[in-house]
């Protein structure tokens, strides 16, 4: 893939003194927050979780005001991630800073075509987005304009063939064995969902829902 992520496995090889930055626990917290998200989006949008496997990439975002040194770096473009990532069919961000006291600007925004407006997550530490990676959700993120934003992307495949195995400590990436099924009921369709409903909250039919956000007190706001 033509981007500029930082393999985190190449980089404990390369220097024995960077096995240090992660421990195995960290990669038990991983797998844990990443089983809790599954199961959530199966709950939600109405997958079964048998059908959700964990997709690459997955990694750290840390956004700053730094003037991009690559296109990639420019995370601030309108974009559908199905496009960047095929494997993708569902993303979720888990947010490991604040909008407002870590940093400003920032701030998640779906572009919605058809509403002629714009609805915005503000990122905080905890809160969880989910959403269908296809172009029922085109989306960027503000620029940052003070102070750091950490986030975490954990994506879902339906596609057994895209699926990966859990991050482990000293393990290197890698993909699962494949599978023979290719039934995945209940998944979006290819190549993108057709678009059913622009509600942020948690909703009660996983049917309609295409997004959603923990939190009962998370804000968001619309954008003319
Ligand atoms: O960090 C975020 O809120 C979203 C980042 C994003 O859109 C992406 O990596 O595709
Ligand atoms: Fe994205």
């Amino acid at each position: 893939m033509d981007t500029n992520f930082v393999n985190i496995y190449k980089l404990i090889e390369s220097k024995p003194q960077n096995a240090a930055i992660f421990t195995e626990k960290d990669f038990e917290v991983y797998r844990a927050v990443k089983n809790k998200i599954l199961q959530t989006i199966a709950i939600h949008f109405g997958v079964s979780p048998k059908h959700l496997y964990l997709t690459d990439p997955t990694f750290f975002s840390r956004l700053t005001s730094a003037a991009a040194q690559t296109k990639h770096d420019e995370y601030w473009h309108k974009h559908v991630d199905k496009q960047t990532y095929k494997s993708f069919h569902y993303t979720s961000l888990l947010y490991l800073t604040t909008f407002g006291s870590d940093f400003t600007g920032g701030r998640f925004i779906f572009a919605d075509k058809e509403l002629n407006k714009s609805i915005a997550i503000e990122p905080k530490l905890g809160r969880v987005s989910a959403f269908t990676s296809g172009s029922e959700n085109e989306h960027f993120v503000e620029r940052v304009s003070t102070g750091t934003r950490y986030a975490i992307t954990v994506s879902f495949t339906c596609d057994p063939k895209h699926a990966i195995s859990d991050p482990k400590m000293g393990h290197k990436f890698s993909r699962r064995a494949q599978r023979t099924s290719t039934s995945w009921s209940g998944c979006p369709p290819e190549p993108d969902m057709p678009l059913l409903s622009h509600s942020l909250a948690i909703q009660s039919t996983p049917s309609v829902t295409l997004r959603w956000v923990t939190n009962s007190d998370f804000i968001h706001s619309v954008i003319n």
